[in-house]
C-alpha cells in the first residue's frame, strides 16, 4: 500500500510539452506539424531537392533545422572556395597563369577538400570539423605562398573569408578568435620563414602579411559580433518556444497537464509495456455540486478550490510516473500504474479521503465538506483498447458514481 503523502514530480513529463492533443482528439506532435502532407507539397526532385538540402543542410523544412542560417552561410562560403580553387586549377591547367606541378596539386587538393567539406556537412559536425581543419592548413600554406610571390592577387582575397568560416563552423566567439589567430600566425610563419620560393621582396612580403592579418582581424570582429548576437537571439527563441509548449500543454489555473495532452499521454501509456508488468489505471473525478459552491462563495473562491484540489491530487499521486490532468471545468484525471486492482482502489480511496480532508465547506447536500465522485478504469496492457474508449468507460463510471449519490468512486465495466 502506498502512502497518501508525497511531493509531486512532473519533470518526467517534460518531453510531453512538445506533444499535445488537438481539440477534436487528433494527435498533434512536433513531427506531425513538420510533416509535409504529400498531397499538398509537390515532391521535390533533382535540382530542387539538391538546393533545398544545400540551404537547409538536409533538413526537410526551415523549422526542421533552426540553425540553417549558419549552415547555409557555411555551405555558401565553401561553395565559393570550391569555385575559386576550381578556377585556379583551370587557369593552371590551361597555362593561363604561371603554372607548376606543385600548384596544380595544391589547387586540386583545394577543390577536393572543399568538396569534402560540403559533403561532410551532411555527415555530421565531427567530419566537417576534420575537413575544415585540413582545409585551413592547406589554405594557410597556399596563402603564405601567394603573398610571398605576390603574383596571385585573387588568392590575397581568400583570407578574408576564412575567419567567417571559422566562426560559423565553431559557432563560438572565443573559439572563432583562437581559430583566426592560428590562421594569422600560420600565414605569417609561412611568409617569413622563407618556406617555398625565395623571398624576393621583403617589403612586399611585409605588406602582404600586414594586409592579410589586418583584414582577417577585421573580419573576425564582425563575425564575433554576429555570432554573439545570433546566440542571444537563438537562446531567446528557445525560451519562447519552451514557454509556448508549456502554455499549449498545461492548464494555467492549476499548472496540471490539460486535455490536449491527456489522450496522447494515455495512448502512449497504453502502447508502452511497463517494465514491472504493472497495470495501467485511469481515474476520472469531478467535484460534487461545484456550481452551488461557486454560487455560494463566488468564482474566485471556486478557482482557489480547484487549485487546492489539484495540489491534493498531486500529493496523493506523487510518483514520477503518475500523471495528473485537469480535463476542463471541475473534471480531473489521473493516469497511473498499479501493481494490482487492490492497489488502484486504495489509491482512489486515498484521493477521495484527501479531498474531503481539505475541509472545504459544502454549501448544500448531505456532506459538510466538499467531495468528489470518481470513475476508475483498470486497463489491461494486452487488450487493444484505445485511449478514447478507455476515457469513455471511465467517464461512464464517473457518471454512475454521480447518479448513485456522489462522494464515492465506481469501477468501470468491460
Ligand atoms: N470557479 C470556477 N468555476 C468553474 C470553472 N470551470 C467551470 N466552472 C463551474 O463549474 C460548474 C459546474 O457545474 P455542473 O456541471 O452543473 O456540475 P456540479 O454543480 O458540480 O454538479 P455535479 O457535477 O452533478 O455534482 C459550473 O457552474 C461552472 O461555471 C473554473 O475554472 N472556475
Amino acid at each position: 500500500m502506498r502512502s497518501c503523502t508525497g511531493s509531486p514530480d512532473y519533470r518526467a513529463l517534460s518531453s510531453d510539452a512538445e506533444h499535445c492533443m488537438g481539440m477534436k482528439g487528433e494527435l498533434i506532435t512536433k513531427a506531425s506539424i513538420t510533416e509535409e502532407p504529400s498531397d499538398l507539397v509537390p515532391r521535390a526532385g533533382g535540382w530542387q531537392r539538391l538546393s533545398r538540402d544545400f540551404l537547409t543542410s538536409g533538413g526537410r523544412t526551415w523549422e526542421d533545422q533552426p540553425d540553417y542560417l549558419r549552415i547555409t552561410l557555411l555551405n555558401l562560403m565553401e561553395a565559393a572556395a570550391f569555385i575559386v580553387w576550381g578556377l585556379f586549377l583551370c587557369l593552371n591547367l590551361l597555362g593561363v597563369v604561371e603554372s607548376s606541378l606543385g600548384r596544380i596539386v595544391i589547387d586540386a587538393m583545394g577543390v577536393a577538400v572543399a568538396v569534402g567539406v560540403l559533403s561532410s556537412l551532411r555527415m555530421g559536425a565531427s567530419v566537417a570539423v576534420v575537413a575544415h581543419v585540413a582545409h585551413a592548413f592547406l589554405f594557410a600554406f597556399l596563402l603564405g605562398l601567394a603573398i610571398v610571390r605576390a603574383n596571385n592577387p585573387l588568392a590575397m582575397t581568400l583570407p578574408l573569408i576564412y575567419p567567417a568560416m571559422a566562426f560559423l563552423l565553431l559557432d563560438d566567439v572565443r573559439r572563432g578568435c583562437v581559430g583566426t589567430l592560428l590562421m594569422i600566425v600560420g600565414i605569417n610563419v609561412t611568409i617569413f620563414s622563407g618556406f617555398g620560393p625565395e623571398l624576393r621582396d621583403r617589403t612586399m612580403a611585409f605588406d602582404g602579411a600586414l594586409t592579410a592579418s589586418v583584414g582577417m582581424c577585421f573580419q573576425a570582429v564582425v563575425m564575433a559580433l554576429y555570432v554573439h548576437h545570433r546566440k542571444r537571439v537563438m537562446t531567446r527563441l528557445r525560451e519562447v518556444s519552451t514557454q509556448l509548449s508549456e502554455l499549449a500543454c498545461h492548464d494555467p489555473l492549476t499548472g496540471l497537464y490539460n486535455r490536449r495532452t491527456f489522450i496522447e499521454v494515455l495512448e502512449r501509456e497504453l502502447s508502452r509495456r511497463d517494465c514491472n508488468e504493472r497495470q495501467l489505471a485511469l481515474l476520472l473525478f469531478d467535484i460534487d455540486r461545484f456550481k452551488a459552491y461557486n454560487d455560494c462563495f463566488g468564482h474566485p473562491q471556486g478557482d482557489e478550490l480547484l487549485k487546492r484540489i489539484a495540489d491534493a491530487t498531486r500529493m496523493v499521486f506523487s510518483r514520477r510516473e503518475d500523471i495528473v490532468f485537469r480535463l476542463g471545468g471541475e473534471e480531473f484525471g489521473v493516469v497511473f500504474r498499479t501493481d494490482d486492482a487492490e492497489q488502484a482502489t486504495v489509491m482512489a480511496d486515498c484521493l477521495l479521503a484527501a479531498i474531503e480532508a481539505l475541509g472545504e465547506p459544502a454549501p448544500d447536500g448531505p456532506h459538510d465538506t466538499i467531495t468528489v465522485s470518481a470513475g476508475l478504469n483498470l486497463l489491461d496492457g494486452g487488450s487493444n483498447i484505445t485511449a478514447k474508449h478507455a476515457y469513455l468507460r471511465a467517464d461512464e463510471a464517473l457518471y454512475r458514481a454521480k447518479a448513485s449519490g456522489r462522494a464515492h468512486w465506481v469501477r468501470a465495466v468491460g
